[in-house]
């Protein structure tokens, strides 16, 4: 069976990238960190999310002599120009807290009026293989409200209405796994990359 190294901690994510990647790739063995012994994850210190998926996939390659995939994202708010961006997991400090980290957004915005609570979401995705690198990116748009909704997905989802559903006013968290996969900036970056893999994979 093709094996790939999934190089994330956060088991959301990695639950979403498995569903999608399965779609295009259903002989893909996908190892997670948890699979490895001893796996030192390297500090994500780059300004650019395509830095912070490169440098995650590289220290898997490195680690592992396997094809490795890796995610950076964040949620970018136009009224914090641009923020938390790179910093969204830990935006509210460590250790990191979905709950801690949207409550201080909320707190944040709290003047800022409807009109002016655009935002989107952010994706790189890097693969780093023995052909080479490669990087992709996808994002999807939407505004900040008010309080939370929802209890699916993860992280700053409860917060987030996409352009999609602006009309029902529902969250990433309201949506099926399946739509939110669909218009999310994760699976857009996801969709694009995933044939080249299984097709690397495939050797
Ligand atoms: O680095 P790994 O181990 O993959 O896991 P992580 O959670 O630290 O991942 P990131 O460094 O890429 O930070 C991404 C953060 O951005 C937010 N985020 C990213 N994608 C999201 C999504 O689809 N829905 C909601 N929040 C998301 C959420 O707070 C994540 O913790
Ligand atoms: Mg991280």
């Amino acid at each position: 069976m093709s094996r790939v190294f999934l190089a994330s901690r956060n088991r959301k994510k990695i639950e979403e990238m498995q569903r999608i990647l399965r779609e295009h790739a259903p002989d893909l063995d996908v190892l997670g960190i948890d699979d490895v012994d001893g796996y030192e994850e390297p500090v994500e210190d780059q300004p650019t999310f395509e830095g912070n998926a490169l440098l995650k996939a590289r220290a898997g390659f490195a680690a592992t002599g396997l094809p490795s995939l890796a995610d950076d994202s964040g949620l970018c708010v136009d009224a914090l120009n641009g923020m938390p961006g790179v910093l969204s997991a830990r935006w509210s400090g460590t250790p990191k807290s979905d709950p801690r980290n949207n409550e201080l957004l909320l707190q944040q915005l709290a003047d800022v009026p409807d009109e002016r609570r655009g935002a989107h979401f952010a994706c790189a995705i890097a693969f780093v293989h023995p052909g080479g690198e490669e990087v992709v990116e996808g994002r999807m748009s939407g505004r900040v409200i008010r309080e939370l909704r929802g209890t699916g997905g993860f992280g700053y989802d409860v917060l987030f209405v996409a352009d999609e559903h602006d009309a029902e006013g529902l969250t990433s968290a309201q949506l099926d796994p399946a739509e939110k996969d669909r218009i999310s900036h994760r699976g857009r970056a996801l969709r694009e990359i995933a044939p080249r893999v299984a097709k690397a994979v495939a050797g």
